[in-house]
């Protein structure tokens, strides 16, 4: 759909901002926005270094910036990693050979600024003056100036333009596993970005109203805001959680876990964990990462909620047995890229094998530490069947005596389930709502 503007060849038309823009970040003195140079300097990082941005945040530059100018950076280097092929197909007819990255990067940010109502003026200012400010991208500082005029006249409409599509290392699996038409539909997904979603300890419509959210089949609040989330009310005395709403079905696949002894094995940063908790039941939550267990504990703290805490390998931890444990392995993470739009850019598909050989290791351990007749609760947040449905049929094959549960949580949609017995999540359900992450689940019992 066409975004409405007063005429369309005004490049003045541009000066409307989008709602989905992220606000224009602030100048200092001056220089360019720091947010802008950041902004730039996270989508070097990402597009030529293959890191995640959640890596690149951390680095020294971007964490020596004020809280607003990073959070500023983050939004836009998201914002332009979300339309990246829009950015390009604007950009292409005004450039006869592709500059250096930082350059391109410059340009596609300008661009997607420029085309969501951004100040003219100011971004292309700053975009030349970023490109200008270093030795090796100072002799491109014209080039930019002239193609960021252009494109401002020209007054892109960037929703006439293609949804961007995945890319193809991952594309493939996924149009073999669900289709092109569902592939499509999740790239939509992927596009519109992500709702904040809370896992709330009780009173779910109580937070909703108080927050102007509303509560889901299941009971997770949705926000429409995406505001700074530890200034919302009911965050310091710990009501909530974010937990995005398909990470929450996964203990719902428990019932009631009251009185139960649980672990949570891969527990950090401990949306889990915290559910488990708030349930009743008597939690160990165990991480290899020290560093993430970190959060966990900061997490049980603000909560006011309790769970036994082990830092150790999953794969070589011998406690238990327990009525029930929870795996929430590690994988590709395909499923939040509505969230994490870097990630297929950053990864190229490597060490997904690994992680798959992983994942059924981790499995037989989870397995070996559940109670005679207990229930293993496996899940992955990856599109990928390799990661969900397929460790499902090799663990079944490799144990048996192994059952998948018939489990439907109340709230759950029937359509979820799949071949396996298991619950399939994707970004392209609940669309109208908001969406949710790609996310697999089962519950296997075992032998009594
Ligand atoms: C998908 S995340 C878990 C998210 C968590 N369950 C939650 O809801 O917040 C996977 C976790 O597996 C942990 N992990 C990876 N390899 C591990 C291993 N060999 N043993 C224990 N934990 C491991 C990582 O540190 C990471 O925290």
């Amino acid at each position: 759909m066409r975004r409405p503007r007063p005429s369309d060849k005004s490049p003045r038309a541009a000066t409307r901002r989008d709602p989905r823009a992220a606000p224009a970040p602030q100048a200092r003195g001056d220089g360019p926005s720091p947010a802008r140079r950041a902004a730039i300097d996270l989508l070097g990082q990402v597009l030529g270094e293959g890191r995640l941005l959640s890596e690149a945040l951390a680095g020294p530059r971007v964490a020596a910036l004020a809280p607003e100018d990073r959070a500023a950076a983050q939004r836009l280097a998201t914002s332009v990693l979300r339309e990246l092929p829009r950015a390009d197909a604007v950009l292409a007819p005004f450039l006869r050979k592709a500059p250096p990255l930082r350059v391109r990067n410059a340009l596609r940010l300008a661009t997607l600024e420029i085309a969501r109502g951004g100040a003219a003026h100011g971004v292309v200012n700053d975009a030349v003056a970023i490109v200008a400010a270093s030795k090796k991208t100072e002799g491109f500082r014209g080039l930019a100036n002239a193609v960021l005029r252009q494109v401002a006249e020209a007054a892109p409409d960037l929703d006439a333009l293609p949804v961007p599509k995945l890319p193809g290392w991952l594309r493939a699996p996924l149009v073999a596993a669900w289709g092109r038409a569902d592939v499509a539909a999740m790239e939509r997904a992927h596009l519109a970005g992500a709702p904040l979603d809370l896992s709330v300890k009780d009173d779910a419509a109580g937070w909703a109203a108080r927050l102007g959210g509303t509560v889901l089949p299941g009971g997770s609040v949705r926000l429409a805001t995406q505001g700074q989330v530890s200034a919302l009310e009911g965050y310091d005395e710990g009501a909530w959680w974010v937990q995005d709403a398909a990470a929450a079905w996964p203990v719902r696949m428990l019932g009631d876990v009251g009185g139960l002894d649980v672990l949570d094995l891969c527990a950090a940063p401990g949306g889990k964990t915290l559910q488990l908790a708030a349930g009743g039941a008597r939690v160990t939550a165990l991480d290899a990462s020290a560093g993430r267990m970190a959060r966990l504990e900061e997490n049980l703290a603000r909560t006011g909620l309790a769970a036994e805490i082990v830092v150790a390998d999953a794969l070589t931890y011998e406690g238990g047995p327990f009525d029930a444990v929870l795996l929430d392995a590690p994988c590709s993470a395909t499923g939040t890229i509505r969230r994490h739009p870097d990630l297929p850019h950053a990864r190229q598909g490597e060490g997904i094998s690994e992680l798959i050989a992983l994942q059924a290791q981790m499995i037989d351990a989870a397995l070996a530490r559940v109670a005679p007749g207990g229930r293993l609760v496996f899940c992955t947040c990856s599109l990928i069947p390799d990661e969900g449905e397929v460790q499902v049929e090799e663990a079944l094959a490799r144990h048996p005596g192994l059952v998948v549960e018939d489990v439907l949580p109340e709230g759950a949609d029937p359509a979820w389930r799949n071949a396996t017995g298991g619950l399939r999540l994707r970004p392209d359900r609940w669309a109208a709502a908001g969406g949710m992450d790609g996310f697999y689940m089962a519950c296997l019992r075992v032998p009594g």
